[in-house]
């Protein structure tokens, strides 16, 4: 086994708990990602494993070995800051060397070439740090983390520093040389996507808990709790009588079972429903029609994610139930518009002859 979770509680003095009662499992070898909201207790979690933080209860266990009340460079366990934590004025291959002090040189030299290869840094090996570019410097910190071969390796937002478009490509490298070096890593990031690319799996925390450890298709296709449906995807958990209200039939939307053992619920997406009447496709104008109310509006870049009141289905309270729908980045209403709402034409079972273009 890579790196086990028991019953984790980490305590900042009298203050509630920054992470209850985590337990994990993560095999030798793979990627995983936490992911949460700020200050849900990621970092916590994270700094407790590398043993910088206390374990108020609670085990971890490295490769099978109890590890909590082993001292930080005892643990086998690399870390990789935010901020790389580079020495500036040292070269790139002195940098990549420090952690292997106990080495015989000749060990030290070939490990280090290893990892200049491995990073492809062969060709910067002996610039200084402070010549290098953003993602090169991640580069080099990445391959200082791994040169000891630790037995877990931890990311701590290991992006947050570089631009958008080199955090997707370095991204992909970064999974290949984790895989390539078969080194057992969980990382914290506040970028779902890039947690989606990188790990094999995800955890989604909450105010210290662990809502929901999966695969990422299964986090976002069967979300255990409303607030993971929310997170990872802003999808929102609704009873079947609402989803026929707005013109779902039975077997359309995922179901998801209640986390209080309840009837089930409906999984509804932002993209389940669409404004009535805009871009209505073929075969889709006679489907039912909801009034509702803008009430927020949030734009993403591709699409606007607009939350409505259904303000002709007064909720359990007499509140109005909101639903989010995603529409499409040209549209201009104002919060307080009333606008018809229909669900978004999705051909789930093509009838036959029907022509449905493959992905
Ligand atoms: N050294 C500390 N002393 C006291 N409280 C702390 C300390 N570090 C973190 N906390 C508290 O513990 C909780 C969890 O913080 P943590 O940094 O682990 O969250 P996070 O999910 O990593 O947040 P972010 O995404 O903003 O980095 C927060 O309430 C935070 O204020």
């Amino acid at each position: 086994m890579g790196l086990n979770l028991e019953s984790l509680t980490i305590r900042y003095g009298s203050a509630p708990p920054a992470v209850q009662g985590v337990s994990l499992a993560l095999g030798a070898g793979r990627i995983a990602a936490l992911i949460g909201p700020s200050g849900c207790g990621k970092t916590s979690l994270l700094r407790a494993v590398a043993g910088l933080v206390p374990v108020a209860e609670g085990r971890i266990r490295v490769a099978g070995t109890d590890v909590s009340g082993v001292a930080p460079e005892q643990r086998q366990v690399g870390m990789m800051f935010q901020d790389y934590a580079l020495f500036p004025h040292l070269r790139v291959d002195q940098n990549i060397a420090f952690g292997l002090h106990r080495r015989t040189r000749a060990e030290r030299e070939r490990r280090v070439a290893q990892m200049l290869e491995m990073t492809g840094l062969a060709d910067l090996a002996r610039e200084p740090i402070h010549q290098l570019s953003g993602g090169q410097q991640q580069r080099v910190a990445l391959a200082r983390a791994l040169a000891p071969q630790p037995r877990v390796m931890l990311l701590d937002e290991p992006f947050s520093a570089l631009d958008v478009e080199l955090r997707e490509r370095l991204a992909h490298e970064v999974r290949q040389i984790l895989r390539q070096s078969q080194t057992t890593t969980l990382l914290v990031t506040h970028d779902q996507s890039e947690a989606f690319a990188l790990a094999d799996e995800v955890g989604v925390m909450n105010a210290g808990r662990l809502e929901q450890w999966g695969e990422p298709q299964d986090l976002y296709l069967q979300p255990a709790t409303p607030f993971a449906a929310d997170f990872v995807g802003r999808g929102t958990l609704i009873s079947p009588a609402l989803g026929q209200a707005l013109g779902f039939g039975p077997g359309v939307l995922p179901e998801i079972a209640a986390p209080d053992g309840g009837p089930p619920h409906w999984l509804l997406r932002p993209a389940d429903l669409c404004i009535a009447d805009e871009g209505i496709p073929p075969g889709s104008a006679a489907r039912p029609v909801l009034s509702a109310e803008l009430v927020r509006k949030s734009f993403r870049g591709a699409d606007w994610l607009y939350t409505l009141r259904l303000t002709a289905l007064p909720g359990p309270q007499g509140t109005a139930p909101e639903v989010r729908v995603q529409v499409p980045a040209w549209s201009r209403h104002d919060c307080g518009t009333a606008l018809p709402l229909r669900p978004a034409f999705r051909p789930l079972h093509p009838a036959p002859g029907m022509d449905v273009p493959s992905a």
